[in-house]
């Protein structure tokens, strides 16, 4: 190539940005660069070999499909080749000058972030290539497209700046020349490489040629029948797969003839990352076609809520040719999808019967997904639904259940579910909505995640019982449980408000309240607390409605549930109440006012903090006057 015709270029901002993160905080594991770089070699292989099946190819199609590796001890440089489907001029500046995420700040913080915490999280953010520098000195790129088109250099060492020019003479595919930094010149040496071989690149589905030697064995091991394959190839099988370091949650096995044929090889990965602050996490699973690759991260293969599975998936019956357009659409893999799905479940099913602790540590990190599916996938709702947790009245703190457990010791006459909502199992349990269910022994569900409600209310019934929030107004609770008069002792006796007393004071708490309030009266579900806001109608809970109203969503939904507000006639707050409208009807007002922020605070629902807070020590300076020895 000559001067004239070598173009310097900038690299864009972003790709700067992560260059600088790798050359500067990954020093403890570098080891992984070789790791990228084959698996990027394996990549380009599959995509010619894909190509190859869908077109004929003229242009050096004698070429073996393989991985070279060469290193130069004296030179210390080591070249990393592979003869696969080769960059283009105009792919090669996209493909190394450019980052494929858009780049924002948030994703150099949480890079950043990761990249501190664990060097091997590098994996999910696609910065494979540039992994290199973590090497290089300098990198030379040279590729030649499998079009036949002419071979181009790129040139880099890893500052602000590449270049690139002509090429010629290359076959297709891509060789990649390092020149290692003075503390990296091990990189060179044929042991060095053959370690890291082994440890990340066994599973490559190419020959791998380090010095003239064959360093891996080609197995697709989801074709071979269980019996036949140890712990420890499953085990490195995921860790090729999932890009993971550790070992696998569950793993997946499972084959069948009918009524498609299909080997499936899923993993649940021990950790979420998406609760790491990393994004959306890429579908982990490949679709194959006797064993070739026809859809790698595929969107196709599960629905999206299994995002968190890795593994793959190979059946004979898709065409190999088919495009990637198409997966989605077609009927096979559709189906393929469906049988899949449902296995799945099955198996979490049978895995929750199996090993109770181990799948509620599965719920805890993955119980997000599940319910994603709960909202999302209304085909498998109903399957879904035996796997989900959630803790109980009755459950150990901590501990969840699932809706059978809670089936199978409903009381007697009881026909309903129950759950209710709130921030932590403490709030709940102190809140007003349990007081009724504690007292006659009823189960309820505490939904400590905001999701829930909706999951709840998407699946509706469960086995025939109607799912309850209870914050509704209409609530009833099974006769069968009512408490007799004669297991109340005499101290929970309280006389109650007359019924009079009780219907004007609800009638003059309802004017005070005006619009905010549908209705006030007296609650026959209250123990301790004075009172409560229920939902009338709709199958809003109170938890919906704040979590659509933080989204400001409620207009668009022209939702704003109607409220009641329950009072009990037998707590001394509520009967004082009643006297005191008629001696200072003012401070009456600012306790009603009081009460009603109190019981939309317990509800979970928002308040005007200014207004009560100016109310609060209104009524805090009467407390404190009535109380003062002066009085
Ligand atoms: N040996 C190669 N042959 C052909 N193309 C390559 C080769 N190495 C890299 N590329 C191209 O450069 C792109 C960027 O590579 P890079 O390793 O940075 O990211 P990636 O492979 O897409 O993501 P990740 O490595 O995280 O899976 C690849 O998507 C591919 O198109």
């Amino acid at each position: 190539m000559t001067a004239t015709q070598v173009e310097t270029k900038q690299f864009q901002a972003e790709t700067r940005k992560v260059l600088d993160i790798v050359i500067n905080s990954l020093y403890t594991e570098r080891d992984i660069f070789v790791r990228e770089l084959v698996s990027n070699a394996a990549d380009a292989l599959e995509k010619f070999r894909h190509q190859s099946l869908i077109e004929k190819i003229e242009f050096d199609s004698h070429v073996p499909l393989e991985i070279t590796i060469n290193g130069d001890d004296k030179n210390h440089t080591l070249t990393i080749s592979d003869t696969g489907i080769g960059m283009t001029r105009e792919e090669l500046e996209t493909n190394l000058g450019t980052i494929a995420h858009s780049g924002s700040q948030h994703f150099f913080e949480q890079l950043a972030e990761a990249a501190k915490k664990d060097v091997n999280l590098i994996g999910q953010f696609g910065v494979g290539f540039y992994s290199v520098f973590m090497a290089a000195k300098n990198v030379r790129v040279q590729t030649r497209s499998w079009d036949g088109s002419e071979g181009w250099e790129w040139s880099s060492d890893g500052g602000g700046s590449y270049t690139i020019g002509p090429c010629p003479g290359l076959h297709r595919g891509t060789r990649i020349i390092i020149e290692l930094k003075d503390d990296a010149h091990t990189y060179a040496s044929k042991f060095t490489i053959e370690r890291i071989i082994q440890q990340y690149s066994t599973f490559v589905p190419f020959p791998v040629i380090v010095e003239g030697k064959k360093v891996n064995t080609v197995q697709a091991i989801w074709s071979r029948s269980k019996s036949e394959i140890t712990e420890e190839e499953y085990n490195e099988f995921y860790k090729f797969i999932g890009n993971a370091v550790d070992e696998p949650l569950y793993r997946f096995h499972f084959s069948a003839d009918a009524p498609l044929s299909i080997n499936a090889l899923l993993y649940v990965p021990k950790e979420n990352f998406e609760v790491l602050g990393m994004g959306r996490m890429q579908p982990g699973v490949n679709l194959y076609c006797q064993k070739v690759l026809i859809d790698q991260h595929s969107e196709n293969i599960l629905p999206e809520w299994l995002r968190f599975l890795k593994g793959a998936v190979d059946s004979e019956d898709l065409p190999l040719n088919i495009s990637r357009q198409s997966l989605q659409d077609n009927a096979l893999v559709i189906k393929l999808r469906k049988v899949l799905t449902k296995r799945v479940i099955k198996f979490f099913a049978e895995e929750a019967e199996r090993d109770a602790d181990k799948y509620r540590d599965f719920w805890k990190i993955f119980g997000i997904f599940i319910k994603e599916g709960m909202t999302s996938d209304f085909e498998h709702r109903a399957d879904l639904a035996k796997l989900l947790r959630f803790e109980s009245s009755a459950s150990e703190p901590g501990v969840m259940i699932s809706l059978d457990e809670y089936v199978d010791r409903m009381k007697e006459g009881q026909d309903k579910i129950y759950f209710i909502n709130g921030p932590s199992r403490a709030a709940v349990e102190y809140g007003p909505y349990v007081e009724m269910f504690k007292k006659r022994g009823i189960e309820i569900f505490y939904t400590l995640d905001p999701i829930d409600d909706f999951v709840l209310n998407h699946l509706g019934e469960y086995n025939g019982k109607k799912l309850v929030s209870a914050d509704r107004a209409d609530l009833t609770l099974p006769e069968s449980t009512e408490p007799s008069a004669d297991t109340a002792t005499d101290e929970q006796q309280v006389e109650p408000l007359s019924d009079a007393v009780a219907t004007s004071l609800c009638r003059w708490m309802k004017e005070v309240l005006g619009e905010r309030i549908q209705e006030v009266k007296a609650s026959d579900r209250l123990v301790d607390s004075p009172a409560m806001i229920v939902n009338v109608d709709g199958f809003m809970t109170s938890s919906m409605e704040r979590i659509l109203k933080a989204s400001g969503q409620t207009e668009a939904f022209g939702i704003g549930s109607k409220k009641d507000m329950e009072v009990n006639t037998s707590s001394n707050l509520i009967k004082r109440l009643a006297a005191l409208r008629e001696s200072d009807a003012d401070f009456a007002r600012d306790l009603v006012e009081q009460l009603y922020d109190n019981a939309m605070i317990q509800a979970g629902l928002l308040v005007d903090p200014m207004v009560m807070v100016r109310r609060n020590y209104r009524i805090l300076e009467r407390a404190a006057d009535a109380s003062s020895p002066t009085n």
